[in-house]
């Protein structure tokens, strides 16, 4: 029996009712909050900073997921640590020495995630994976929450699950972007551990039940 997690995206949340939708998915089948932290740089949007971070860390009740989609990320590892990340994602576009980045996150004592963009490869991660616990992969060109799914992430998956196996390494697999009960199963079925889901999630009616079926879906 797997045990996929399911990471709703705090990005796609209504921020007029935020400690709602945080308490939603203290109360959900959820396993994870999946934040993302963009700085207009990176990438083209910017999303939130460290007070709302610090907010939202106060009422949630579960694994903090945080997503670095910004620049130069190892100035900002400490401050991360202090506002209660428990997995910091850093992505390879944007690391210069990312073998020295992983290193200072698993010093604070947070695990060390690693982000690839649709175009970047899984195979350049040959060489540092048994550093990595968990690889974010991009199933959409980060920014914006509510894009349509990439569907050569399946491939993607299946050559990453390869290379960790080949190395043994512990290293687990994430995806972020356009995931829904459509792609789910297949999705767990190539090799993924966690499923980041945003506006699937937020946008359902019945969102403690949208989490539910996710979580069927990808646990039998
Ligand atoms: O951050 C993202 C892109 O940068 C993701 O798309 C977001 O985390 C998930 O949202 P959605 O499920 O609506 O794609």
């Amino acid at each position: 029996m797997r045990n996929t997690k399911i990471a709703p995206s705090i990005l796609a949340a209504d921020f007029a009712n935020l400690q709602r939708d945080i308490e939603m998915v203290n109360a959900s089948q959820a396993d994870w909050f999946h934040i993302d932290i963009m700085d207009g740089v990176f990438v083209p949007n910017i999303s939130f900073g460290m007070p709302v971070l610090d907010a939202i860390r106060k009422h949630a009740q579960k694994t903090i997921d945080v997503h670095l989609m910004i620049v130069d990320p190892d100035r900002y590892i400490k401050v991360f640590k202090d506002l209660g990340a428990n997995v910091l994602t850093v992505h390879y576009e944007a690391c210069t020495h990312l073998h020295r980045t992983l290193q200072a996150i698993k010093a604070e004592g947070m695990r060390a995630g690693v982000a690839l963009n649709p175009h970047t490869s899984v195979s350049l991660l040959e060489d540092v994976i048994q550093d990595i616990d968990l690889v974010c992969i991009m199933s959409v060109n980060p920014g914006f929450g509510g894009q349509s799914f990439i569907e050569n992430t399946y491939d993607k998956v299946k050559k990453l699950k390869q290379l960790i196996i080949e190395k043994g390494a512990s290293t687990i697999i994430e995806i972020d972007g356009g995931v829904t009960s459509g792609n789910a199963k297949q999705l767990v079925d190539a090799g993924a551990d966690v499923l980041v889901a945003g506006s699937f999630v937020f946008n359902a009616q019945d969102q403690l039940g949208t989490i539910a079926d996710l979580k069927k879906l990808t646990c039998s």
